[in-house]
């Protein structure tokens, strides 16, 4: 099965998992900072069916999550940089082991890095299979407000923190075998996803 994605081996491809229910720039916020500091070629942003921890009821059609990432991606770069993807539904993968184990087989010699923001590592270790994830490729966490302090002393951060890498180390990230971290202080981005939805019931109420 094809899974829609244009990825040449050699290329160094974030991944990129979110509801975008909406996107906002924040996500514009974490893919730029990620392309730009690791030296990526692509940012893939896997639009997820659903996120197993969280609530169904709150979100909005894949369809519209989709576009709304799709409006985001281009905050972030023009051009082929950044890739909206329903690959999980396509693949029908729910939980971020099993999709990031079907793109590793599917696309030899592709150089994957996880992504995500610091309120994820605070409670990775929730996450199913989170050690596996750590052994299947590097991952890049990026600071997000209100979870700094927690994600520094997250268990996955202490499990892993022989496999951590200087920041200003991040360019290699994409070549070290994993499990290999690292944890970028950006400036920060205050957006949420939440606040939006909030925002939008008070202006619709
Ligand atoms: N402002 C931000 N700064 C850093 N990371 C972010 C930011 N917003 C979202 N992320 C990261 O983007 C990924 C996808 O996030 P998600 O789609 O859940 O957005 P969200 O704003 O966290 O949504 P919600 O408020 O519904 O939980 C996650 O890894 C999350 O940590
Ligand atoms: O696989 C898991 O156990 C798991 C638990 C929580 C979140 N995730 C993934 O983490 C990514 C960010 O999720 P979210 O809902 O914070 O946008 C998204 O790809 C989810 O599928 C994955």
């Amino acid at each position: 099965m094809r899974d829609g994605l244009d990825l040449a081996p050699g290329m160094a491809v974030g991944l990129f998992g979110g509801s975008f229910n909406p996107a906002h720039d924040g996500h514009a916020h974490v893919a730029e900072t990620a392309m730009r500091r690791l030296g990526l070629d692509r940012v893939v942003w896997l639009v997820s069916p659903q996120n197993p921890l969280k609530d169904t009821r709150e979100s909005a059609p894949l369809a519209d999550r989709m576009a709304s990432a799709e409006h985001a991606a281009r905050l972030a770069a023009s051009g082929p940089a950044m890739i909206i993807s329903d690959v999980e539904t396509r693949m029908g993968t729910q939980w971020t082991v099993d999709t990031l184990r079907a793109l590793v087989a599917r696309h030899p010699g592709v150089r994957f890095v996880w992504l995500m923001g610091s309120d994820n590592l605070a409670s990775f270790h929730r996450w199913r299979g989170w050690t596996d994830i750590m052994r299947l490729m590097p991952m890049a966490v990026i600071a997000r407000p209100g979870s700094l302090l927690d994600s520094r002393t997250a268990p996955a951060a202490a499990r892993f923190a022989g496999a951590r890498v200087a920041a200003d180390k991040a360019k290699l990230l994409p070549d070290l075998e994993a499990p290999a971290w690292t944890y970028l202080t950006a400036p920060l981005n205050h957006r949420s996803s939440t606040a939006l939805r909030q925002a939008a019931r008070k202006g619709g109420a």
